[in-house]
C-alpha cells in the first residue's frame, strides 16, 4: 500500500518533447495470466511495471509459477501449463485492480482448489456479481460480500459452456468468461452488444488456443492447450491520454508519443479529440505483437465543445476522465453521455471529476450517466483524487492552463498505472510539484 502523496500543478511552458509512456496495462495482466497456464516458457517485453500488474505477478507466483525479471518491463515465465497452479492458503491480493480481480476469478474458477481473492479500500467497494453471476451460470461456485470482495473461489467444479450476452460494455467480464472457458466442457460464447477491447482474443489466438472472433463476439471451447509465446506490449493509449489532451491545450505544444498501442477499442479518445478541433496525427503506422501501434504527433489546437458520440464512450472508457479537462477549457459546451460505468471504476468518476472541476471554477452539470461541461477558465483550488489515478492524473492536466496552482490529494496510485508520469510530465513541460 502506497502512503499519501499530494501534488501541486502549476502553469506550465509549452509542451516539447519525444515521450514514450509505459507498458499497456491490459495487455500485461493478460500476458502474465496466459503465459502462466502456457506449456513453456514465455518472455514478456514492455511490461507495465505499475502495482496493478504487479500485483498480478504476485498472485501467480503466490500460485507457484515462476516468474523472473531480467530487466525493467521485462518478464520471463515458466508456464506450469493449464492444470499447474498449486492453491495457497493465503489470501491472493489484487491491489487497486479491478481487472487482476475479475480476470483472475473466471481464471480460478476452473481449478481444482480453493482461493480467495482480496483487494485494496477502493476495489473492496466494486461490483463483482458482473461476473460471478455468469460464472455460476457456467457451473462455478463463488462466494462474495454481498457483490463485493473479497470473492472465495471455490475450486473443483466442473465447469460447462455458455452462451452470453454482456448486459454491460466490459471486457474485463467478457474475459473473465473466456478464461473459465478454457476449462470448461464445450462452448463458451461472449456477445457484446458494444465491441470492447479484444486483448483477451488476440491473445489466446497468440498462444495457439483456438478462438472465433470479431467485434461484439467471442467463441472458444475448453480442454485445449497454450504454448508459450514471447509478447511485445505496446504503449498504453491510457497513458498516452493526458499527454494527447495536454498538448492539444497547452499554446505552442508539440509532443512525439512514440511507439503507442492503437488496438481501435481504445482510441476512442482520438477521434473524439479531433471532433473537438485537435491537431494530432498518426505517423509510422505498424504492428507489434499482433496489436496496431503508432507514434502520435499532438500540436497545440484551439477546441470547442461536442456532443460526444455515445458509441465512442466504449472506447474510452478510461480516457473521459481526462476529455472532461478538454472539455473544461475549450471553447462552447460539451455534452457527454451513456457513460454510467465510470460511476464503478476506482472511484465514481462523474461525481469526483465534477466535484473536482467544481473545486477549480468550472461549470459542469452532472447528470446519471454522463455530464454537461461548459467551457471556460480555470481558477486555483484543491482537487480530491479519492485515490483514482485517472483522476490525480486529470487534474494534473488541468493545472498546465488554470490561473494559480491546483493542488491535488491522494496522488500515489497514480503508480498503479502509470510509474513515472511525475518525472515524465516535468521533462516536457508541466510544473508538478509535491505538496507539503
Ligand atoms: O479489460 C481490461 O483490461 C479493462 C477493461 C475496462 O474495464 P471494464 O471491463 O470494467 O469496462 C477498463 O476500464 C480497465 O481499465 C481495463
Ligand atoms: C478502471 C481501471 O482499471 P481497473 O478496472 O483494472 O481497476 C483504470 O485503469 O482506469
Amino acid at each position: 500500500m502506497s502512503s499519501r502523496l499530494d501534488w501541486q500543478s502549476h502553469a506550465g511552458q509549452p509542451l516539447r518533447g519525444n515521450l514514450r509512456v509505459p507498458g499497456d496495462k491490459s495487455v500485461s495482466h493478460r500476458s502474465l495470466m496466459l503465459a502462466a497456464l502456457a506449456e513453456g516458457r514465455s518472455h514478456i517485453r514492455g511490461f507495465l511495471e505499475g502495482e496493478d500488474t504487479r500485483a498480478t505477478a504476485a498472485v501467480l507466483a503466490q500460485l507457484g509459477v515462476h516468474i523472473e525479471t531480467p530487466a525493467d518491463g521485462e518478464r520471463v515465465i515458466e508456464g506450469v501449463g493449464l492444470h499447474g497452479l498449486r492453491g495457497t492458503t493465503h489470501a491472493l491480493d489484487c491491489g487497486n485492480a479491478g481487472t487482476g480481480m475479475r480476470l483472475l476469478a473466471g481464471l480460478l474458477a476452473g481449478q481444482a482448489f480453493d482461493s480467495t481473492l482480496i483487494g485494496d479500500e477502493s476495489l473492496s467497494k466494486r461490483p463483482m456479481r458482473r461476473v460471478t453471476d455468469p460464472l455460476a451460470q457456467m457451473g462455478a461456485k463463488i462466494d462474495t460480500q454481498d457483490g463485493l470482495p473479497p470473492l472465495h473461489v471455490h475450486g473443483g467444479q466442473n465447469l460447462h459452456g455458455i452462451h452470453y450476452t454482456l448486459p454491460v460494455a466490459s471486457a474485463q467480464v467478457k474475459s473473465a468468461l473466456l478464461l473459465a472457458g478454457l476449462y470448461a466442457e464445450g462452448e463458451t460464447e461472449v456477445i457484446e452488444p458494444h465491441p470492447t477491447r479484444d486483448y483477451t482474443e488476440r491473445m489466446l489466438a497468440a498462444f495457439g488456443w483456438p478462438i472465433v472472433f470479431k467485434p461484439g463476439f467471442a467463441r472458444l471451447s475448453g480442454k485445449h492447450t497454450l504454448r508459450a509465446t514471447d509478447v511485445d506490449v505496446p504503449a498504453d493509449f491510457s497513458s498516452a491520454a493526458f499527454f494527447m489532451v495536454a498538448a492539444s491545450i497547452m499554446p505552442g505544444s508539440e509532443l512525439h508519443l512514440s511507439a503507442v498501442g492503437l488496438n481501435p477499442r481504445r482510441t476512442g479518445l482520438l477521434h473524439a479529440l479531433r471532433l473537438m478541433g485537435a491537431d494530432i496525427r498518426v505517423e509510422n503506422e505498424r504492428e507489434s505483437g499482433g496489436e496496431p501501434v503508432g507514434d502520435l504527433i499532438v500540436r497545440h489546437a484551439p477546441l470547442h465543445g461536442i456532443e460526444l458520440p455515445e458509441a465512442l464512450v466504449p472506447d474510452m472508457i478510461d480516457e473521459l476522465p481526462v476529455l472532461f479537462i478538454a472539455a473544461a477549457v475549450a471553447k462552447g459546451q460539451t455534452v457527454i453521455r451513456g457513460a454510467a460505468e465510470l460511476r464503478v471504476k476506482e472511484s465514481d468518476r462523474i461525481a469526483t471529476m465534477a466535484a473536482g472541476l467544481r473545486a477549480v471554477g468550472a461549470a459542469i452539470e452532472e447528470t446519471p450517466d454522463g455530464a454537461l461541461i461548459q467551457g471556460g477558465t480555470l481558477s486555483a483550488g484543491t482537487v480530491v483524487s479519492h485515490g483514482d489515478h485517472r483522476i490525480a492524473m486529470s487534474f494534473a492536466v488541468a493545472g498546465l492552463l488554470a490561473q494559480g496552482p491546483i493542488r491535488i490529494n491522494d496522488c500515489s496510485n497514480v503508480a498503479t498505472s502509470f510509474p513515472g508520469f511525475f518525472e515524465l510530465a516535468n521533462g516536457c513541460g508541466f510544473t508538478l510539484t509535491q505538496a507539503d
